[in-house]
């Protein structure tokens, strides 16, 4: 079953490709500067304290054991240092999670944003629920990089070179060691960082493609149940699940190698440290008494290249959520945007309301090379019911789309009551055209919440909803207005829903409706109705009704016949079919195929 999610995450993984992503995390960062140094600086004191207050419980021991006179400097020094990890410890945790839950929350809009511009792509092909579940989860992930990993890398970094500085200032160059065995002790999980992206990329792949798939499985459950495959959706399942336990299991074998390299590499360092002691003491070259204190402190040298270690062994999971999250919010849809210059240069045309002109309108969608509209030129006169009609794939949703400024167009050119829409904020076309989709969302709200015209009266709700064939089921309810409906409309046919749906277009009364297939999940009989009620209701306001049912075109003023992305012909419905036998045609396949209904998901259609 494929899950259609819109990102890709490719299978390969390289040093370049776990950059790219991180260097886009860090951009996110660039907002919160201040606070990301700050933990940076936290992190980088809480290792060096815990650093001094290991070698100094050492130091004080040692200056105990050996009644030295100022061991109360030494463990008064020790107690400040404690007190420092504890204090740095706490900031650490507190600053640290309060930078990644602010850059989250911006990363969150901007997916947000991205979903809403790619969501009129989703309205035809249906995928945006996939996308909104993996850009959730991998959104969630980050917090890791921002909590636990980017300051605490750089601040690892920063007190590995410390450290090293004030090794060499004390033992002279022998403190060059200290790089050496930090360098040695990252070298592994350096060296297997691209094989940890591509696992991470396999990871988040296979959770975002399971993801995707029990959402399949709810919003089919119907067709899975009737067409018998609930054994399928189980293996499918199945699959998945292994495929994240596989990934998974890869992840963790990587990570316990590196960890046990970090370990071994730690314990070598501190025996190599006191064999090299014992042997300088014993020959007289150092004081005895500092060996214990050499031992603790190479072993607490590498604290911060542990502290690396630590974070890069979460990296490659990291980016390649990175990775899904950036090309999200990176692929611009094709949403259109309004060009204030354009209004300037345009010379001010008289206003005509309802009136629609293309002219050579052309439209491809994203990731396709096929032009959909291709100069498209349609001359709608204002107060018209216009039917637009046309073979499977001829470009009616596309225009529809287009005209609501959903999608944006190649080129040509657009105007909506005179006004040339490409000069104007996509929103306020939208208060002057409305479109209706033919499968309207339901929100767990009250019948009045659906409508979404919070503004509007009583009177002129009712009215909407007799116009829409749907008042007499509203009263019927035990609220009415106020009856609360179930998420997604289930508790309603889909004739119902889409009823509800066409009330809400009509109660905004716009200049121009646009309606997709509004009859589809009626029968005949409240068809009729609707086409009377309609045509009353919207009598001298310009309607645009895309449908396959020979009886709505018969009732518009002009049926517009489009033909692979042009107007192929125009004219009314008797005219047409006398005279386009491509036109005849699709009426006849039209009325050969059962009228087309809503899915069967969530209920069920009464037409
Ligand atoms: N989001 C999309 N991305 C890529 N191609 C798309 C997208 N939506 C539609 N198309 C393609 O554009 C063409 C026109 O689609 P459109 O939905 O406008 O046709 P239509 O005339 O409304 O068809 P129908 O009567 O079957 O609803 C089709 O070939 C379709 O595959």
């Amino acid at each position: 079953m494929s899950t259609g999610t819109q990102i890709r995450t490719p299978e390969t993984g390289s040093i370049g490709g776990l950059l790219e992503p991180i260097f886009a995390l860090w951009q996110h960062l660039h907002q919160f500067r201040r606070l990301f140094w700050s933990v940076v600086v936290i992190v980088w004191f809480s290792l060096l304290l815990g650093i001094a207050a290991g070698s100094l419980s050492v130091s004080a021991t040692t200056a105990l054991i050996a009644e030295h006179t100022n061991t109360t400097v030494l463990i008064f020094a020790l107690l400040v240092a404690v007190l420092g990890v504890g204090l740095t410890a706490w900031l650490e945790q507190w600053f640290a999670h309060v930078l990644a839950y602010r850059v989250i929350d911006t990363i969150r809009i901007k997916v947000h944003r991205a979903i809403a511009r790619l969501a009129p792509l989703g309205l035809a092909r249906r995928r945006s629920g996939e996308t909104v579940t993996a850009a959730m989860n991998d959104t969630e992930s980050l917090e890791w990089f921002y909590a636990h990993t980017a300051a605490q890398i750089v601040a690892g970094l920063g007190a590995g070179v410390t450290i090293t500085v004030v090794g060499c200032l004390w033992w002279g160059p022998i403190g060059l060691l200290i790089p050496l065995a930090q360098l040695l002790l990252i070298a592994v999980p350096l060296a297997l960082l691209p094989r940890a992206v591509r696992q991470g990329r396999r990871l988040r792949a296979a959770i975002a493609e399971l993801g995707a798939e029990a959402l399949a499985a709810r919003t089919a459950a119907r067709e899975t149940l009737v067409l018998g495959r609930l054994g399928q959706v189980a293996a499918t399942v199945a699959t998945g699940t292994s495929k994240i336990q596989s990934a998974r299991r890869a992840l963790s074998v990587r990570a316990g190698l590196e960890q046990a390299w970090a370990e071994t590499t730690a314990v070598l360092v501190i025996v190599g440290t006191l064999i090299w002691g014992s042997t300088a003491a014993a020959a007289g070259t150092i004081d005895p008494a500092s060996v214990p204190t050499m031992v603790m402190l190479a072993s607490m040298s590498l604290v911060p290249a542990m502290a690396v270690t630590a974070a890069l062994n979460k990296i490659g999971e990291i980016s390649a959520a990175a990775h899904r999250v950036d090309q999200l919010i990176s692929n611009k849809g094709i949403r259109p945007t309004a060009n204030p210059e354009l209004a300037q240069l345009l010379p001010s045309v008289p206003v005509e309301n309802g009136s629609i002109c293309t002219e050579n309108l052309r439209v491809t969608y994203p990731d396709t090379s096929m032009e959909v509209l291709r100069g498209l030129d349609l001359q709608v006169r204002p107060g018209t019911h216009v039917g637009i009609v046309g073979a499977s794939g001829a470009g009616k949703t596309t225009l529809a789309l287009v005209l609501a400024r959903l999608i944006a167009e190649d080129s040509g050119t657009i105007m909506v009551d005179g006004a040339n829409v490409a000069a104007e904020d996509p929103e306020k076309t939208r208060t002057r055209l409305v479109l209706v989709n033919q499968h309207p969302h339901i929100f767990r709200a009250s019948v009045r919440d659906n409508l979404l015209t919070p503004e509007a009266t009583d009177e002129q709700i009712w009215s909407a909803l007799q116009t829409a064939q749907i008042a007499d089921h509203v009263r019927a309810l035990p609220e009415e207005l106020d009856t609360k409906l179930a998420e997604g409309g289930t508790n309603w046919s889909g004739g119902q829903r889409q009823r509800l749906g066409l009330a809400r277009g009509l109660l905004r009364d716009p200049s121009v409706l646009v309606l997709d297939e509004p009859t589809a999940g009626l029968d005949t009989a409240t068809e009729a109705q609707f086409l009377r009620a309609l045509n009353q209701g919207r009598a001298h306001k310009t309607t645009l009704i895309i449908t396959h049912r020979p009886a709505v075109m018969d009732r518009c003023d002009t049926v517009v016949f489009l033909h692979e992305g042009t107007v192929a012909d125009c004219g009314t419905h008797q005219e047409l079919l006398q005279r386009n036998p491509s036109y005849r045609s699709v009426v006849a396949s039209a009325e050969d195929s059962p009228p087309a209904s809503s899915p069967l998901e969530g209920g069920e259609t009464d037409g």
